[in-house]
């Protein structure tokens, strides 16, 4: 989720729990992202799993703890982040797009590693073909996909989920439609693996 206004944050969440997806990840891209974490630990139910995107450096890592998520994630790595995540209570779901920045990771215990950006780095045939050699690791691939490509992300082996904003468009947000929001969370959440 991109979170611009914060009184949107909980309404949001909510919509998105109740279509039945559970697992929700704000970017830290909005000045009001942190408040936005916060805000959605407080005031969603407690198997509502909430966490921090766009995690570039060890400053976002230790906000995010401190604003209370339970999960990490970064677009990409650097081996600062990588320190600080190893030392760090809270998962970090670590973002390559290459065999060799997987077989790194991999290296030093990541063995779930989010692939980004899905679609425009190779999509399906490429999430595959690291399979190959690597099969051991397993991906979220995120950016670009919609409720037509996750199936065919979800049916890989090394694929244990995906991510993506379709679900949470901008103008449904700006418009407050959480009912057509929650609609598509349910169409989401449905999908088999
Ligand atoms: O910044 C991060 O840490 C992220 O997790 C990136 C997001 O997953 C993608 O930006 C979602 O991409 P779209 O679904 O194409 O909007």
């Amino acid at each position: 989720m991109v979170i611009d206004d914060l009184e949107n944050a909980v309404p949001l969440a909510r919509a998105l729990y109740n279509g039945g997806l559970k697992v929700l990840e704000i970017t830290l891209r909005t000045p009001v992202a942190l408040d936005a974490i916060k805000a959605m630990v407080k005031e969603l139910p407690e198997d509502a799993v909430i966490g921090s995107g766009t995690v570039v450096t060890p400053e976002d890592l230790q906000a995010s703890v401190d604003a209370g998520a339970k999960f990490m994630v970064s677009p990409g790595t650097t081996p600062a982040l990588i320190e600080a995540a190893k030392k760090c209570p809270v998962p970090l779901l670590p973002g390559i797009a290459t065999p060799s920045e997987a077989m790194n990771l991999y290296t030093q215990g990541f063995k779930h590693l989010k692939f980004f950006p899905a679609e425009a780095a190779g999509g399906v045939p490429m999430v595959k073909s690291i399979g190959g050699p690597l099969p051991q690791i397993t991906f979220c691939p995120t950016g670009g996909i919609n409720l037509e490509k996750a199936p065919t992300y979800l049916a890989l082996p090394n694929v244990a989920c995906v991510g993506g904003t379709w679900m949470a468009p901008k103008n449904l947000i700006a418009e407050k439609k959480w009912d057509e929001i929650e609609t598509l969370a349910r169409q989401a959440a449905s999908l088999e693996r």
